[in-house]
């Protein structure tokens, strides 16, 4: 009973965090696009946080940018065609949210380091390892904050995970494997930018960075090769269309013969099981080791409910398997946070750490953000599909 109350209580303040009251010199945040993502992983958390501010939205639609601000009370409002320029050049701004679809994430990246402005960057954080790399030398040469948005790596319960590995109590890794996979209807559906191969479309760049972002964390170490990877294509007549995946499925070795296999998935199927049972979203991940396995059920929003499933063999039992099941809010150490806190306020808490010259908890930094678009851009090669499109913009120094 107490666990029920305690998860309804995290639930309500996950979704209705406490209004902080603001410090001194909040860092003042400027948003690019009036995108559905920006209420969830950065209004609500920033609301919530006593250093930040939600200060300004440029919207391509003025209507649109107008109502936004509105409805999220919001100082500041650029809109039209030059409207994210003009965000990016207000002296206001201390720091700017890229949530535009992937294909245009390097472009404005780049735009707003070189208007002095850190950058909390959506996932993945562009088309190529080659733009990531780009973006992260210049955030490097003007001396700014650039982060990739990989939110669930900043919570609790994925440490968790990392540290019983570490510990050694179930031997060495075997194989992981990690999936994020969705029934049909519930994203991506017609029109979602998700779907445009121009924008960065695909569910490998959408869904698939987050399990391979999470492998690559498990395994502390980068892929040796892709062993083999297919994709199911969008039906449409467009040949780049075509180039869309629906989703992919991915087998990845690392060291030490450590395999991987990732799943992604727009379309999953709602009825599994010779169609007699309700399928469940895919939101897993399992290292299997030499003496036992453990299993992280909804690594994306933990907040919302887990559980780690660790299984060890008895040592003084040959057969015998010990279970426990832990779940984890805040970190064991002190560090800050709060049963309630979501990933994407973790993640804030980060950023705005490394942004004041603190050190943060948990760090997703830029080997890590091109490494995981290195291992995107080899998945799709093995499936046949190509790299995404490299942003036509051209910068100087
Ligand atoms: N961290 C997370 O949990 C999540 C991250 N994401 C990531 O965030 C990004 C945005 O996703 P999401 O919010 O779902 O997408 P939306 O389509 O809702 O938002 C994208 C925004 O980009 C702007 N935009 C600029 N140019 C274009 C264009 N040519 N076509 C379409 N939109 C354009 C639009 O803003 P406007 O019209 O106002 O100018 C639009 O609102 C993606 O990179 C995605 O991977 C998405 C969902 C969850
Ligand atoms: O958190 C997420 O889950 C679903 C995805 O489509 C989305 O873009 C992603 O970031």
């Amino acid at each position: 009973m107490a666990s029920f109350f305690s998860l309804l209580k995290r639930v309500y303040y996950a979704l209705n965090p406490p209004a902080s009251s603001a410090a001194a010199s909040p860092i003042k945040f400027g948003i690019l696009g009036a995108a559905d993502i920006a209420p969830r992983a950065l209004i609500s958390p920033a609301s919530n946080h006593p250093e930040t501010v939600v200060y300004a939205v440029a919207s391509r639609d003025n209507k649109k940018a107008s109502a936004f601000a509105k409805k999220h009370g919001i100082e500041k409002v650029y809109s039209g065609a030059t409207g994210y320029q003009q965000l990016l050049d207000d002296p206001e701004v201390d720091a700017v949210y890229n949530p535009l679809p992937n294909g245009l994430h390097f472009e404005w990246t780049m735009k707003a380091l070189a208007a002095g402005k850190h950058v909390l960057l959506e996932k993945p954080s562009s088309n190529t390892a080659e733009e990531t790399r780009q973006m992260f030398e210049f955030a490097e040469r003007k001396g700014l904050v650039l982060l990739e948005a990989v939110h669930a790596r900043f919570h609790p319960a994925m440490v968790r995970v990392q540290e019983i590995l570490d510990s050694g109590e179930l031997g060495q890794i075997i194989n992981l494997s990690a999936g994020l996979a969705l029934s049909k209807g519930v994203i991506a559906n017609e029109g979602d930018i998700r779907l445009d191969y121009a924008l960065g479309g695909g569910a490998m760049m959408d869904m698939g960075s987050y399990p391979l972002s999470a492998i690559r964390f498990l395994a502390r170490s980068a892929p040796t090769s892709v062993l083999s990877a297919t994709s199911s294509v969008y039906p449409s007549p467009s040949s780049t269309q075509q180039l869309v995946d629906l989703g992919t499925k991915a087998t990845l070795s690392f060291p030490n013969d450590v395999t991987a296999t990732l799943n992604c998935d727009f379309r999953q199927p709602w009825w599994g099981l010779f169609g007699l049972i309700p399928s469940m979203p895919d939101i897993k991940l399992t290292a299997n080791c030499e003496n036992g396995e453990v299993e992280l059920y909804n690594y994306l929003a933990p907040t919302l409910y887990h559980w780690i499933r660790v299984r060890v063999q008895d040592p003084s039992r040959k057969g015998k398997v010990i279970e426990r099941v832990e779940k984890v809010y805040k970190f064991g150490d002190g560090s800050k946070g709060e049963d309630w806190w979501t990933t994407y306020r973790y993640q804030l808490e980060a950023f705005v750490d490394q942004v004041k010259g603190r050190t943060p908890r948990t760090w997703v930094g830029k080997e890590d953000s091109i490494e995981n678009l290195e291992w995107i851009e080899k998945i799709y090669e093995k499936t046949g599909l190509g790299s995404r499109p490299k942003s036509q913009y051209v910068y100087s120094d």
